[in-house]
């Protein structure tokens, strides 16, 4: 759908709403309000081959890497409100790594699309797996949702925490407790 058309719709559902579209204020709002969330929803538009650009390096290290608290805004698929946090992410290396960034650039195109955060965190794990063909890997996101907070049972100060554990993160006890020590000391 182009930017103008959804526009219009923002424009009608501001006059469902009860407001005025052409006062001075808002004016510009369903053109605004429409761009932000083609922004919010980006992800749809991407590839993981197009976002990793071939940045995946031989190594052999075998030790396992963690890329802690990426940033993660997305929004719950079923109110299409935000939900906030940080993702953290392991994996054990075998033959391969991947560019640094590459993990936060996983995370966000996945989380820019609408979304259920376990749906997402297990979308982040199994990208990293496709694209490092790693022994294992382990995802955890914490998170808090504005449709719990904003509105419905309004509770300000839960939040999610969602993991999935591939391969020998979820076989080996050791490897996964080495990763949740590593996750939970700041
Ligand atoms: N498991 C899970 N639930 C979510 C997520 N985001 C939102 N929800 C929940 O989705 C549920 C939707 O419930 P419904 O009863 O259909 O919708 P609702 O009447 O708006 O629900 P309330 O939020 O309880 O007012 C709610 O319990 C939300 O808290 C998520 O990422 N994961
Ligand atoms: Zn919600």
């Amino acid at each position: 759908m182009s930017s103008e058309e959804l526009a219009n719709h923002y424009r009608r559902i501001i006059v469902e709403l009860g407001e005025d579209p052409d006062r001075e204020g808002l004016r510009d709002t369903p053109r605004r309000a429409a761009k932000a969330m083609q922004f919010l929803n980006h992800g749809y538009t991407q590839s993981l081959e197009e976002i990793v650009n071939g940045a995946v390096f031989a190594s052999d290290t075998d030790e396992m890497v963690l890329v802690k608290d990426i940033e993660l805004y997305s929004m719950c698929e079923h109110h299409l409100l935000p939900f906030i946090g940080k993702c953290h992410i392991a994996y054990l290396p075998s033959g391969k790594v991947l560019g640094l960034s590459k993990f936060a650039r996983i995370v966000d195109m996945y989380a820019r699309r609408m979304q259920i955060q376990e749906n997402l965190t297990r979308q982040i794990a199994e990208a990293v797996l496709r694209v490092t063909e790693a022994r294992g890997v382990a995802v955890v996101i914490e998170a808090s949702h504005l449709c719990m907070m904003m509105r419905g049972v309004e509770k300000q100060n839960s939040s999610m925490t969602s993991s999935v554990m591939l391969g020998a993160f979820r076989e080996n006890q050791s490897t996964r407790q080495e990763f949740l020590t590593l996750v939970s000391g700041r």
